[in-house]
């Protein structure tokens, strides 16, 4: 049973790290899935496993959908408080899926034994790959890019906002390029304990440290031949981009715990959502390994940069939505001119969320302006006493918005003639930002920390000093409160 893959989805919460730390520890070659990466299918014998925890309906249904497409039979194992737990029995029972409900904390004979029960064989089918979608200049640009680069070996480096395609992109090049026969095998180092990276990457030996209790192929192994995303590359350690940046000039590696080194033969694509140049600047990335990477930088366009392809992208993800047997929704033409509005400060994720949320409410109808949640309603029509108000905020000095920028901040907030305590002044600030960002991200931490640029584990320590964990998703929630592997 051990050696064989195990699939982890990316859930919000720290379990999905939890178990794959288990599983690790067990012998299994955690795989982490998410939604635009399929599953790699070369790395030999599967066994799938399906680790939910999961709080977010849309991600639950895209992994339920990925490993419909792309194995044969699974092993679904769920948290007894998940709260999709009813979705994926449902699910599961209609899939050639064996349900497995775990409580929290999990307890390692628990976990064994329900892996025991596993099917012991997995056929891997192939997966219908997602449509980058878009005929806007601006996606036309990426496309030519897509198109010139992928031929040739050199390393890419996707910018951009988070949920702007990045890792669609990734996968459209790989698929462009001569290795398309080879895997396309992402990793997000930012999701991954700085600790763990390593053996993630470059694979152990047995024994090679507590735990390791048998030898594990890492990334760049699962990879060989085809294409290595290294996804939130500006979230690496310094120490580890040491390790990647000598790979990259030697194209050599050895695995953690062992002295043999083994050759490589994988392209790199890299993505961050940070300013790399200014990480450069301030010590936190390194300049050598930034060049190495940034052979040709591609950047991606806000979706507020390209609103052209909004009804596109719609009719791509109610395509995706029709093909999990899903409701569709359309949108009324007052619909639209509100959401072109809307900044989209997630991007075509956030898009992607919201079609499916009002294809569940207003399943197969059409949705017009005011069904929109309020946040996506724009500008409304103003009747006498609102138009007076509007006056007034627009007679009234400008306030800052989310959308602006840090200089616009300081250069309009006023000293109070009383002068202002300042510590707590701005802690109200932070906690009126984080705020914002869950509310944008309906409560998904993860989410709220890329849009607020921090590490989610830095985002869960201000909810818990804030007492801000209501706010953040139920499973989540209970993450912050410190669930652990028994
Ligand atoms: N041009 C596009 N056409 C179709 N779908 C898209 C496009 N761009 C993004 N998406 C969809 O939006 C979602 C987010 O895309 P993706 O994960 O590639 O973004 P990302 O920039 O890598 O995000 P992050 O920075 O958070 O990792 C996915 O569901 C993806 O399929």
């Amino acid at each position: 049973m051990p050696n064989s893959n195990v699939l982890i989805i990316e859930s919000d919460g720290t379990r999905a790290d939890i178990v794959a730390s288990a599983m690790q520890f067990m012998g299994y070659f955690p795989q982490r899935w998410n939604a635009s990466t399929p599953i790699d299918t070369s790395a030999g014998d599967w066994r799938a496993v399906y680790i939910g925890g999961i709080d977010d309906a849309a991600l639950c249904d895209e992994a339920v959908a990925a490993m419909d497409t792309q194995l044969d039979q699974l092993l679904v194992m769920v948290g007894a408080d998940s709260p999709q737990l009813g979705r994926l029995t449902k699910v599961g029972s209609s899939h050639a899926a064996q349900i497995e409900v775990l409580d929290f904390p999990l307890r390692y004979e628990r976990l064994a034994e329900a892996v025991r029960r596993a099917p012991s064989t997995t056929t891997i089918k192939t997966a219908a790959p997602l449509k980058l979608v878009g005929s806007s200049a601006a996606m036309g640009r990426v496309n030519a890019l897509i198109r010139q680069v992928a031929p040739f070996d050199s390393s890419v480096l996707v910018l951009g906002e988070s949920g702007t395609g990045k890792e669609m992109v990734a996968r459209a090049i790989h698929d462009c390029s001569p290795r398309r026969d080879k895997p396309f095998v992402a990793i997000n180092c930012g999701a991954i304990p700085a600790e763990l990276l390593e053996s993630e990457l470059f694979g152990h030996e047995k024994g090679a440290f507590t735990g390791a209790i048998s030898t594990r192929k890492g990334r760049f192994e699962m990879a060989e031949g085809g294409t290595l995303f290294l996804d939130e590359i500006g979230d690496m350690s310094l120490p580890m981009q040491v390790k990647l940046l000598r790979v990259l000039q030697e194209r050599m590696y050895e695995r953690v715990g062992s002295n043999r080194t083994q050759r490589c033969d994988v392209r790199i694509i890299a993505a961050t959502h940070r300013n790399l140049e200014v990480a450069t600047a301030e010590g936190r990335f390194r300049e050598d390994l930034f060049y190495r990477l940034s052979v040709f930088p591609l950047e991606m366009p806000a979706l507020r940069e390209h609103l052209d392809d909004m009804p596109e992208l719609i009719s791509e993800f109610n395509q995706r939505l029709q093909r999990r047997g899903l409701s569709t929704v359309r949108f009324s033409g007052s619909a639209m001119q509100a959401l072109r509005q809307h900044t989209w400060p997630g991007n075509v994720r956030e898009l992607s969320n919201l079609v499916e949320r009002l294809a569940i409410l207003y399943p197969n109808s059409e949705v017009r302006a005011n069904d929109l949640p309020e946040k996506y309603r724009g500008v409304q029509p103003i009747d006498e006493a609102g138009s007076s108000i509007l006056r007034a905020m627009l007679d009234a000095p400008a306030k800052p918005t989310n959308t602006q920028s840090r200089v616009n901040l300081e250069a309009e907030v006023l000293l109070p003639e009383g002068g202002v305590d300042l510590k707590d002044h701005l802690a109200d600030i932070e906690v009126g930002l984080i705020r914002q960002a869950l509310d944008i991200t309906d409560g998904v931490v993860a989410h709220a920390a890329k849009l607020l640029h921090m590490q989610r584990t830095t985002l869960v320590e201000k909810l818990r000093k804030y007492g801000l964990q209501s706010c953040a998703r139920a499973a989540d929630a209970a993450a912050q409160s410190g669930t652990a592997v028994a």
